[in-house]
């Protein structure tokens, strides 16, 4: 019972006021008894006070937390296995934000046939092209530029150009998405922002379609980023909604005169006569560009995409690419069943024990990652993501490094970490399926780490190659031998492989998380 404030009268059906107020003409004796009364008073609501506080001390102690970061490179598939998680455990604010990703994709879908463009000028330009992520991060070229002979005719040229020129709208919609998404929110101190660095293949371009990339990225939110408010500034029209509303009724987009889609439709027929143009096909080729395995593709689906009433689909928001900027902090209710049906290894859940999960995803860019240790010494359980099929590429934030090389260094000083002595350690060997293409399209993994030797260049090998050197170099470097690894080859953009995936995983971190405990 909340105890009224000493200088706040007591309500007039309060029956104790009657009791409490003196009313002027007590006797000695009144007052004796009244002030027994209030004395008496005083113990009850002290008594329950203490009993409030220890029912809270109680449940605070039942709800337990299980914390996990998030780690690895930038574009490793950390915000992805977030998104992952987000949609096992709060489907629903998932949904609900899904339409909210629209812009990032346009966005994402405008830089792809942006970066098409690049290329298509700097072959009309008949730049002396030099594969730098490709010299740079194989030994075994030894710095020899690939030979490349576009054999692109005057006539071809020609038509490129024109693309080029009726495609223009789509930089100047570039810019305009870019600064609607970046819509600084004081109040929360959440941002979405975007940054320009230079490319890593491209030197700095020397008109507008040249090679310096605007990057989004979003960065310390709580909850929902800042950014995810930009929609409202999409579709806030009551016209764009149909008579319905919004809540499962149909959108048209179109509606609104101000809708980025109608740049995207102008410009559709062209984008796919791009993207669909067998000499652009042989021009990527040439150049060895593989814009099917980059972030953010889009260009099979832009029909689907730049229709009147998109809504972005579950694949659709976890292909989209956003950069993660700083500590994202996200928090999830543990309230699925378990996997063998409510029983963990044979031990029974306390169905009263609430957990949550609290999961830290962080920017993995190099210029990033001097903000995880902070995080170190209050975490549980660690996922680290390395993506297994970069490596025939390089960092975007520094060129001359392999991505796989840096993987590896990041994992032995995670691994070797003391700090992490006693976290539980789950590493995912990220985006299998693009390894999978990379491999069938004839990409030789011994081109790139000269250890491989001519063990047979196929998903298996590759695969179980890495497990071992990742698992290797655990053995070798852990400060704490008895510490389990658990290793999962994923494929995060895959809804229901990485479900299982993560069961198992909230399985493992569960039991040892609440080992000693009296939850189990
Ligand atoms: N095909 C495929 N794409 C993936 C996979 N994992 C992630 N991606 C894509 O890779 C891109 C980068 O993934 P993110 O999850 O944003 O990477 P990140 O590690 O959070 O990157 P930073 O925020 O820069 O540290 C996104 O477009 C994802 O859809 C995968 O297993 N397969
Ligand atoms: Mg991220």
């Amino acid at each position: 019972m909340p105890k009224p404030a000493n200088n706040r009268p007591r309500a007039e059906s309060d029956p104790l006021s009657k009791w409490l107020q003196p009313n002027g003409v007590e006797t000695p004796q009144e007052r004796e008894a009244r002030l027994h009364q209030e004395a008496q008073a005083k113990k009850i609501s002290d008594a329950i006070d203490e009993q409030l506080r220890r029912e809270k001390a109680e449940l605070s102690k039942k709800k337990k937390e299980v914390r996990i970061l998030l780690l690895g490179q930038s574009e490793s598939g950390k915000s992805t296995t977030l998104k992952q998680f987000q949609l096992l455990y709060a489907p629903s604010s998932f949904t609900t934000e899904a339409p909210a990703w629209r812009p990032i994709i346009y966005l994402n879908l405008v830089r792809s046939v942006r970066r098409i463009l690049e290329v298509i000028t700097l072959a009309e330009l008949d730049y002396d092209y030099d594969d730098r992520a490709s010299v740079l991060s194989s030994p075994a070229l030894d710095g020899r530029r690939p030979s490349i002979n576009l054999n692109i005719s005057d006539a071809e040229m020609h038509a490129f150009s024109s693309l080029r020129s009726t495609l223009s709208p789509l930089l100047v919609l570039e810019d305009r998405l870019i600064n609607l998404l970046s819509d600084p929110d004081e109040e929360s101190g959440e941002a979405t922002h975007f940054s320009e660095q230079a490319s890593p293949i491209y030197p700095t371009g020397q008109n507008h379609v040249g090679g310096r990339s605007k990057e989004v990225w979003v960065q310390n939110g709580r909850n929902a980023g800042g950014w995810k408010r930009a929609l409202g500034k999409l579709g806030r029209r009551r016209d764009t909604l149909s008579s319905n509303g919004h809540a499962g009724g149909t959108v048209n987009w179109t509606m609104d005169p101000d809708d980025p889609i109608h740049v995207l439709r102008q410009c559709l027929p062209d984008m796919e006569a791009l993207w669909q143009d067998p000499r652009v096909r042989n021009v990527l080729r040439a150049r060895r560009i593989r814009l099917e395995e980059s972030p953010g593709f889009y260009l099979n689906d832009m029909r689907r995409i730049v229709s009147s009433s998109y809504v972005p689909t579950i694949d659709d928001v976890l292909k989209a690419r956003l950069k993660t900027l700083g500590v994202m902090e996200h928090r999830f209710s543990l309230d699925g069943p378990m996997s063998g049906g409510g029983s963990l290894f044979g031990s029974k859940i306390n169905p009263h024990a609430e957990v949550e999960w609290v999961i830290y995803d962080v920017g993995g860019a190099r210029n990033q990652r001097h903000v995880w240790a902070p995080f170190f010494d209050d975490v549980q359980a660690l996922i680290f993501l390395a993506p297994i099929s970069a490596f025939d590429q390089v960092l975007t934030e520094d060129p001359s490094v392999n991505r796989m090389e840096d993987s590896l260094l990041l994992w032995k000083s995670i691994v070797s970490n003391k700090l992490l002595k006693n976290v539980n350690l789950v590493l995912f060997l990220n985006k299998c399926d693009l390894l999978q293409q990379k491999l069938e399209a004839g990409t030789r993994l011994a081109t790139y780490m000269t250890s491989y030797g001519d063990r047979p260049n196929d998903f298996e090998s590759v695969s179980k190659y890495f497990r071992n050197k990742f698992a290797a170099m655990h053995q070798a470097n852990t400060p704490n031998q008895e510490r389990d690894l658990y290793i999962h080859m994923t494929s995060v953009v895959d809804t229901q492989a990485t479900k299982k995936i993560i069961t198992n995983v909230r399985d493992i971190l569960l039991r040892d998380s609440l080992k000693g405990t009296n939850l189990l």
